[in-house]
This record gives C-alpha cells, structure tokens and sequence, in this order.
C-alpha cells in the first residue's frame, strides 16, 4: 500500500491521453477573439491537454450561401482523456459559449470545432464520422494542420500530397492577427 492519499488520483479508465486534431473556423464577429477564447475554452479542463496550435490562415468560404465573409481557419492538437464523444459534446459546448447557431448548411457561424481525427480511430456514424468525412478535400483544414504537423497522414495519404489536390487550396492565404479590426 502506498502512504500517498489516492484520492486526487485520475481514475484508470481516464488515465491515458488520445491525441486528437480539431479544426476551428470562424466567419461572423470578432473572428480572430472567438478563435483565441475558444482555444482557451477547449483546454480549461484537465482532461484537454494543448499540444499545439497553427498560425491562423483567412479563407474563401467553401459551399453555403453565395458572398458569406472570408473565415478564419486554424488547426489545434491537443491529447485528451475524454472519448470521443465526450469531446464532441465538449466541442459542441465551447461553440455553444460562442453563440454558434445552425440556420442554413455550411452558412456563416461564429464557431466551427470540428474533430478531424481522434487518434487512428475510423468510424462511420452520422454523429461522430471519424476521420472527419470531409476533411481530405479541404485546403482550409489541411493547410494550417500541414504548418504545425508537416509529415501527418490522413487516410493513408499525406496530407502534404492531399493539398495539392484541394480546390479551395488558392482561396487560403497567411492571415496577420495584428489586422482583425481594421478597416
Ligand atoms: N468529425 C466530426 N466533427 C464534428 N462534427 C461531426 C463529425 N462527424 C459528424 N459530425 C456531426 O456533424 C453535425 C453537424 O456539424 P456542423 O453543423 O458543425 O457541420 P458543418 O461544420 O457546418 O459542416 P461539415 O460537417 O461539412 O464540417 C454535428 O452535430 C455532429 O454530430
Ligand atoms: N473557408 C471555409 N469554408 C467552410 C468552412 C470553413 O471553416 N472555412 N466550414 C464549413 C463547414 O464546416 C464549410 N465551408
């Protein structure tokens, strides 16, 4: 027996971190602030670890309605012990906070979190589709997950080699957080 108080102890069934990539976007109101508070949401528990975080890139909006604002995109690894749908439902609550609402499909939002790989887990439902279903075609996720991870792999392919395939890869450009605000 140890002499050590047991109590604080993580319990074993949430004692092992799953690394787990999420993409945040953002195209309605402070968009740079929301990112920045949401990243800080996400972590402020102890079961969602930072492990890093892109540079933020402004991209064309992919589908949705015609003449949406530019997004912000960036991407986040963290490990975390809550399953997967425990970081959905996390997610969920973080977009929540920032007063993300679902109108029209893929219409503007003023928080996007989506769980583009959790681990190497591959599912299929509706819920929860891991890898995200869409993420392969999508310069906006890709692009700043490549600057902080370049040698990941999604589906068997890098996504170094995925990019280049991206449509929307000429609508993503460097964004200077130091202009949020200016006219
Ligand atoms: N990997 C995933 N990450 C986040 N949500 C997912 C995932 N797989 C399935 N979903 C489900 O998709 C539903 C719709 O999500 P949301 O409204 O954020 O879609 P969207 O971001 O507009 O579009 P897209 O799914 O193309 O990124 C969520 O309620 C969630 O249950
Ligand atoms: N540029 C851009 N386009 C999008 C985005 C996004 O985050 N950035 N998210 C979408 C649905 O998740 C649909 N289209």
């Amino acid at each position: 027996m140890s002499a050590v108080p047991l109590t604080d102890e993580v319990p074993a069934s949430r004692s092992e971190y799953t690394r787990a990539v999420l993409a945040l976007g953002s195209n309605l109101g402070a968009r740079a602030e929301t990112l920045a508070e949401a990243i800080s949401d996400l972590v402020d528990r102890p079961e969602v670890r930072l492990v890093d975080v892109s540079p933020v890139v402004q991209t064309k909006a992919v589908g949705g309605p015609e003449g949406q604002p530019d997004f912000l995109n960036m991407v986040v690894i963290v490990q975390t012990s809550l399953g997967p749908y425990e970081l959905l439902a996390h997610c969920h609550a973080v977009e929540a906070k920032h007063h993300r609402t679902r109108e029209v499909r893929w219409g503007p939002r003023t928080l996007d979190i989506d769980i583009i790989t959790y681990n190497t887990l591959s599912q299929d439902d509706p819920v929860l589709t891991l890898p995200h279903p869409r993420a392969a075609e999508r310069a906006f996720v890709l692009y700043p997950w490549l600057l902080i991870d370049p040698t990941a792999v999604l589906e068997g392919h890098p996504i170094v080699e995925l990019l280049e395939d991206c449509a929307d890869a000429d609508g993503v450009e460097g964004y200077d957080l130091l202009d949020e605000g200016q006219p």
